[in-house]
């Protein structure tokens, strides 16, 4: 075989090293799924959504499914935040219409245990996803990796059943300290090893999930999502230097800050409710900036969704930024509204007065 040379950098890899773009790169959060009829269809012949994570084959079908479709900037691994507690040795099973359940609950006694599973032994169909998802794309589309981080991982973990409200178990930590930051210790080092695992089958990029960190008072916030984030991200860069990681601390609010001020993150995915105006003021000089759009905007489609769109292509128009959505794609999404609104984006019709 013939030597073709390193492979161009995909623009989202770029806007993430801090390259401005007259139209940002586009991707959604659960930009596949159970909107998508193809993802449905996939979906019924592989039984559980467990089995359908753990084969290379589908999995890696279901990545491409999105970006064939709209032609995406960037394609996200398909699999799951829970993988790696399964992985760790809780059963993992999704009940309709309540949400996903890991048994039995987590306790210290369960610590010991999950301290000398070899996870990335049992995480190997996830890296061959990887693999294949990345020989696959054309060499401009970049492929995301993810992980859940620490905190959110350890509250499905510790709930043991589906929960509406995770956020809720903060109280183990004034009640069981040293457990709950034995808990997260043992998460930062084997998700930093799947991140690793997950560039080294060919992520471009690896973002980290903290869906539940609102809420959390500050030395919490600090002790449980903020260090063990960083601590990843550190050793993310320490193994692999130049792979950008994106932090999406859901719900944080002003302390975002917070994350976007370490030296270990490269962007940070704004939710719904930070305000872009502030976001500019305030994270842009540290950290490239991503997402912030509503999804029920998507839903809604039409001059609402470019409005919304609008609002924030606007706002980022000076900084390096990437198109996102605030939080994951909902169900009831129509897919000609996500065609409609990356036309409107690559239009640049929104720059007009
Ligand atoms: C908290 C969390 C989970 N999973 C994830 C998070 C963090 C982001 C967030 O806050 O949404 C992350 C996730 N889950 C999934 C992806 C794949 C990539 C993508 O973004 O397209 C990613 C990045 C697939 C999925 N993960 C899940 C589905 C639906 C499964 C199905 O087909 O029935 C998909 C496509 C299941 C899942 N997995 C999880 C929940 C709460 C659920 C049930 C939610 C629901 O039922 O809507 C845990």
């Amino acid at each position: 075989m013939t030597d073709q040379g390193p492979r161009p950098e995909p623009l989202l890899v770029r806007v993430l090293k801090g390259e401005r773009t007259a139209i940002p790169p586009v991707w959604f959060m659960r930009q596949a799924g159970r909107y998508l009829p193809e993802y449905r269809a996939l979906r019924e012949e592989a039984g559980s959504f467990l089995d359908l994570c753990r084969d290379p084959t589908r999995a890696c079908e279901v990545t491409l499914q999105p970006v064939r479709r709209f032609d995406l900037d960037a394609a996200i691994l398909f699999a799951d935040i829970l993988l790696i507690p399964h992985a760790l040795g809780q059963d993992l099973s999704f009940v309709e219409g309540e949400g996903p359940r890991l048994a039995p609950a987590m306790t210290p006694a369960m610590l010991d245990a999950f301290r000398e599973r070899n996870v990335l032994e049992s995480l190997a169909p996830v890296f061959e996803t990887v693999r294949r998802a990345r020989a696959a794309l054309a060499p401009e589309k970049a492929l995301i990796g993810f992980a859940g981080a620490p905190w959110t991982v350890a509250t499905y973990m510790l709930a043991g059943g589906p929960s509406r409200d995770p956020s809720a178990l903060r109280a183990r930590w004034y009640g069981e300290r040293a457990f709950v930051e034995g808990l997260i210790d043992l998460l930062v080092a084997r998700t930093a090893d799947y991140l690793i695992a997950q560039i080294d089958a060919g992520a471009d990029a690896v973002q980290l999930f903290d869906s539940w960190a609102g809420g959390l008072p500050e030395p919490a916030a600090r002790a449980l999502s903020v260090e063990p984030m960083r601590a990843i991200a550190a050793k993310v860069k320490a193994a692999r230097p130049g792979v950008p990681v994106i932090f999406f601390p859901k719900g944080a609010g002003a302390l975002l800050e917070a994350y976007a001020a370490l030296e270990e993150c490269d962007a940070v995915g704004l939710d719904t409710a930070t305000p872009p105006d502030w976001a500019l003021r305030n994270l842009a000089g540290c950290a490239v900036l991503q997402g912030g759009l509503d999804p029920l905007a998507v839903v809604a489609g039409g001059a609402a969704m470019r409005a919304a769109a609008r609002r924030l292509l606007r706002a980022f128009a000076g900084v390096p930024y990437v198109f996102n959505t605030g939080h994951g794609l909902v169900p009831e999404t129509p897919p000609a509204h996500v065609a409609a609104l990356v036309d409107y984006l690559r239009s640049g019709d929104w720059k007009d007065a």
